[in-house]
């Protein structure tokens, strides 16, 4: 979606999506009650355990592929998918030394990076989860550094900076805790941005309101209605999956994630099924697949790239040719804003980059994956150099 030139809801029209593979739900499912205008079934007043639906459902419709390919080992001892051997550390390093031919070190790659960063309005984009703070098993315990967050506050002294993560803006920020930066929890779905350029504040969904210090902001929820629905599965998924050892379900107000991460693999099937069954009943609602955790999320034409978009748009940069956009995440979330439009053209952060330098997407990765992003960091430590490495570069140039 454009900003500029359309003001209307982001909720889709149409709640059932063409493309049934976002669901990753059999179309025979999709026909399934469509619920109209209604937002809630008020099925799950009494939040009733569902009867178990067939397994057969959620390995043939792809959920249990993605479950295990959704999060690399933290040992380096690869998978090799195609001969179903187990890669030692040697190999795999030559393996990831080939992928980042094509996704170079954005450290290494840094003099390039600052060439084009120069003259330029040079805007920062901070996924959490596996960016700024390390992947660990229970997300309550997912702190960043110290010396992150005052990396990140440096960085925020120089460019505008935000944090756009699937948690939600409430959490994310308590975990950040840095009020000198943007916020937009729930994959984007809740952004709390600058006033000063109207016109993304014309947005429908958009509000005044004020932040942590009494400063005005704008806030933009496009799932807002959502949210009743989203505490009603909420309610339901916990219920559903309470007998699973390891579950744990989180509620981000505008989306609610179920965590793998500690459930044995052997229940994962369990899992995934339960889940299933009870997104039968919400075809309003859809999943996607982020790091051992299933995402439930609204069917509306909004993700971390559109934030991106949107935040751009209120900092009055996303139509300047001297605008350049940064992004650093780990997930799959993260891609929608590696692929994110800047107004030029309509072509995403890395076109926009390879053909006039005005944005790009790094992927914190210790593992070869294909992404969007144009540059690789290896992980969190690597993000907090890079970060330095700018502040450094602009207090240099500055001087
Ligand atoms: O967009 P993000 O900020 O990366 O948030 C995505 C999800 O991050 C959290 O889960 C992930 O990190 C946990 C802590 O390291 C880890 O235990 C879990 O396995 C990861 O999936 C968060 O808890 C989720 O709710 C977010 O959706």
């Amino acid at each position: 979606m454009e900003l500029k030139s359309n003001h209307s809801s982001p909720v889709l029209t149409d709640p059932i999506p063409v493309n049934n593979s976002r669901l990753g739900i059999h179309s025979n499912l999709l026909s399934y009650q469509q619920s109209g205008g209604s937002l809630s079934s008020g099925k799950y007043m009494t939040i009733p355990r569902k009867k178990p639906g067939k397994l057969e459902d959620v390995w043939s419709n792809g959920w249990l592929e993605a479950m295990r390919s959704s999060s690399p080992p933290r040992k380096r001892l690869i998978k090799d998918k195609d001969f179903n051997i187990e890669v030692a550390a040697d190999d795999f390093d030559i393996a990831y030394c080939s992928w980042m031919i094509k996704y170079p070190s954005a450290l290494k790659s840094f003099d390039q990076i600052l060439k084009n960063a120069k003259n330029k309005k040079v805007a920062v984009f901070l996924d959490y989860d596996g960016t700024l703070s390390p992947i660990v098993d229970d997300p309550d315990l997912a702190f960043m550094s110290g010396s992150m967050r005052s990396a990140v506050k440096d960085v925020a002294k120089y460019f505008p900076t935000a944090v756009i993560s699937g948690r939600s803006r409430d959490k994310v920020y308590e975990l950040v805790g840095l009020t000198e930066l943007y916020y937009a929890g729930s994959h984007g779905m809740d952004i709390m941005g600058p006033v000063s350029h109207a016109e993304s504040g014309d947005h429908p969904n958009c509000i005044r309101s004020t932040d942590q210090l009494g400063k005005e902001v704008n806030l933009f929820q496009p799932a807002r209605e959502f949210i009743p629905m989203i505490d009603e599965v909420f309610k339901s998924l916990v219920e559903n999956t309470k007998d699973i050892k390891g579950a744990n379900v989180e509620n981000h107000k505008f989306c609610t994630s179920v965590h793998y991460r500690n459930v044995e693999e052997k229940n994962w099937p369990t899992i995934a099924q339960r889940v299933h069954d009870i997104l039968k009943d919400y075809p309003r609602l859809r999943l996607s697949h982020g790091r051992k955790v299933l995402e439930i999320r609204p069917v509306i034409d909004w993700n971390k790239g559109k934030a991106v978009e949107f935040l751009l748009e209120s900092l009055g940069v996303r139509d300047r040719d001297d605008v350049l956009a940064i992004y650093i995440g780990d997930d799959k979330t993260d891609e929608d804003a590696f692929k994110a439009n800047c107004k030029y053209k309509f072509k995403t952060l890395n076109q926009v980059f390879r053909e006039r330098n005005l944005g790009y997407g790094i992927l914190v990765s210790s593992v070869p994956k294909e992404s969007n992003a144009f540059f690789s960091v290896r992980d969190p430590s690597e993000v907090k150099k890079f970060l330095k490495a700018l502040v450094t570069w602009k207090k240099f140039e500055k001087a």
